[in-house]
């Protein structure tokens, strides 16, 4: 390991078009072959300064230097030919196209005039071997899990020649034993020379993985670390500005009537993942259930099912004793069911739509802002206010379009429009996916309280701390049924539900 620095961002800020100072005069040192965590909350800077280290965006004032000679990056393209890789956290696959067509796209080799599928095949395999990343070229992007959606993302990225890895949050996505893989990968990397820049909210991660460590807070760096020299409890305080709250208590609430009953349900999906292939359950009044599972185990057509959005082949749910057949998503709305969706862009807001106008979906049928045909206009703006000043969403103003948050500020926003409708019934999703520490111990409350207050809640999570920290039972999925019903007791560990996720054992 040489002093000299790979990378160096000097004076780095960044305005957004609308005003948003994202970054204010950031400057730090990122040294060859090392994994850098860049850690921050929600809205701190870290996909913007990534951005522009990939060419993604162009910094307002300041510059990057590589290997001492400064760089001006106007594009992903001369990120790439300066060696510089990039895995999104929103994957960028194209799912109908096989893995090795989307590993070579934008650089296919050719014969003549098609793309030369043996070699791009022959080029994905001499890559999975380098980087004991094992895919099969062959398969349809589709029909992968998310897991091995990421392995292709990270050798699409690899397979430019690249010398710095950047990954945002790669493992808000995965399983604890998926991200001990990834972590054993990246490890690999580093060894054979890479340098590797980690985004994460998480510290155990961080420090599992990083050997240095800078925190961004509201655009500026408030620290930059060895971790050696630093501990976590003083990385928590940089990244919150304060010490963290006190932790829930977890479970031991007394649960009332069955409010939804799923009751022998089938759902024959196109994609395997998401078959459901008999499930029964049952939610209480005032419990939370939790469903754990590797990914693609069933969740999303267990979903699907409970939101309305598909229907089951066979069997039945009832809500609050009322058959869910042939109703849609508004109809389950009003009878009282609430979704924090896994992905809030897709299913959860209109990116394009402002706050307001998302915040207020559903909502603007309701009196209190509506006289006849008019909407009360500033009657929205306010309530909107009211959920983005409790919620600590960081934003422009309730008329920004929702594309101007940053991801974890756009999920604090639709969280905050589902729990405001007051829901006899929520299905929380992944609710805290990429969400900072404080804004994710602030949902966990919201949860806890809507099942004090007599709500039903299902909550789906890969992040098993989060399961054992909310759920009163829990059930386990594995290839589309439920394999393991357990009481969330104290003595409960992570280590106890691995081998029912990955359908060793069945306890049904
Ligand atoms: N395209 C954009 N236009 C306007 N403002 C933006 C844009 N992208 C990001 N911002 C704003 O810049 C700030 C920094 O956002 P950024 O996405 O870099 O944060 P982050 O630290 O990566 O957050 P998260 O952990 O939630 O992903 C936020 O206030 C965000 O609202």
């Amino acid at each position: 390991m040489t002093d000299r620095p790979l990378i160096a961002f000097a004076g780095i800020s960044k305005t957004y078009g609308n005003g948003t100072l994202a970054l204010d005069d950031v400057s730090f040192a990122i040294r060859p072959g090392v994994i850098h965590a860049v850690c921050g909350e929600n809205g701190a800077g870290k996909s913007t300064l990534m951005k522009i280290l990939f060419g993604l965006e162009q910094p307002s004032s300041g510059s990057i230097q590589l290997d001492g000679e400064a760089v001006a990056i106007a594009s992903p393209r001369v990120a790439a030919e300066r060696g510089i890789g990039m895995v999104h956290q929103h994957f960028s696959l194209v799912p109908s196209l096989s893995v090795a067509e989307n590993i070579v796209l934008g650089q296919e080799p050719r014969r003549g005039a098609f793309l030369d599928r043996v070699a791009a095949r022959r080029r994905v395999e001499e890559l999975s071997r380098r980087y004991n990343l094992a895919v099969d070229p062959d398969a349809t992007v589709r029909t992968l899990s998310v897991a091995a959606q990421q392995k292709v993302e990270i050798l699409k990225a690899l397979s430019r020649d690249v010398r710095v890895l950047i990954l945002d949050e790669p493992t808000a996505v995965l399983t604890p034993p998926e991200t001990e893989e990834l972590f054993d990968r990246l490890r690999d990397m580093r060894a054979a020379g890479l340098t590797i820049l980690f985004i994460s909210h998480k510290l155990r991660e961080v420090r599992a993985l990083a050997s240095h460590v800078t925190v961004l807070r509201a655009g500026k760096l408030v620290g930059d670390a060895p971790l050696a020299a630093i501990d976590d409890e003083a990385i928590a305080r940089l990244v919150m500005g304060q010490a963290a709250g006190p932790a829930l208590k977890r479970g031991g609430r007394s649960s009332g009537a069955p409010r939804v009953v799923v009751t022998g349900v089938h759902l024959k999906a196109r994609d395997a993942n998401d078959r459901v292939e008999g499930i029964d359950l049952t939610v209480h009044a005032g419990e939370i259930l939790g469903v754990a599972g590797v990914d693609g185990s069933g969740q999303r057509g267990l979903v699907s099912l409970l939101t309305g959005r598909a229907q089951p082949t066979t069997g039945a749910i009832t809500y609050e004793g009322k058959p869910s057949a042939g109703l849609g998503t508004a109809a389950l709305r009003r009878l009282g069911l609430a979704h924090l969706p896994a992905d809030r862009f897709q299913d959860g807001g209109s990116k394009r739509m402002t706050l307001v106008e998302n915040a207020m979906a559903g909502a603007h049928r309701l009196a209190a802002f509506s006289t006849g045909p008019f909407l009360k206009r500033r009657a929205m703006e306010t309530r909107t206010e009211e959920m983005i000043a409790r919620y600590k969403v960081r934003c422009p103003g309730p008329n920004a379009p929702l594309s101007a948050l940053s991801g974890g500020n756009a999920q604090k926003l639709i969280a905050a429009r589902e729990f405001a409708t007051e829901p006899h019934f929520m299905i929380a999703d992944q609710p805290t996916r990429g969400i900072d520490v404080a804004a994710a111990a602030f949902l966990h409350e919201r949860l806890a309280e809507l099942a004090a207050k007599g709500g039903a809640v299902l909550l789906i999570t890969a992040d098993l701390d989060e399961l054992l920290t909310l759920s009163d039972r829990i059930v386990i999925l594995y290839a589309g049924r439920i394999v393991a019903r357990l009481e969330n007791e104290p003595g409960l560990t992570p280590e106890r539900l691995g081998p029912y996720m990955l359908g060793l054992e069945s306890a049904a």
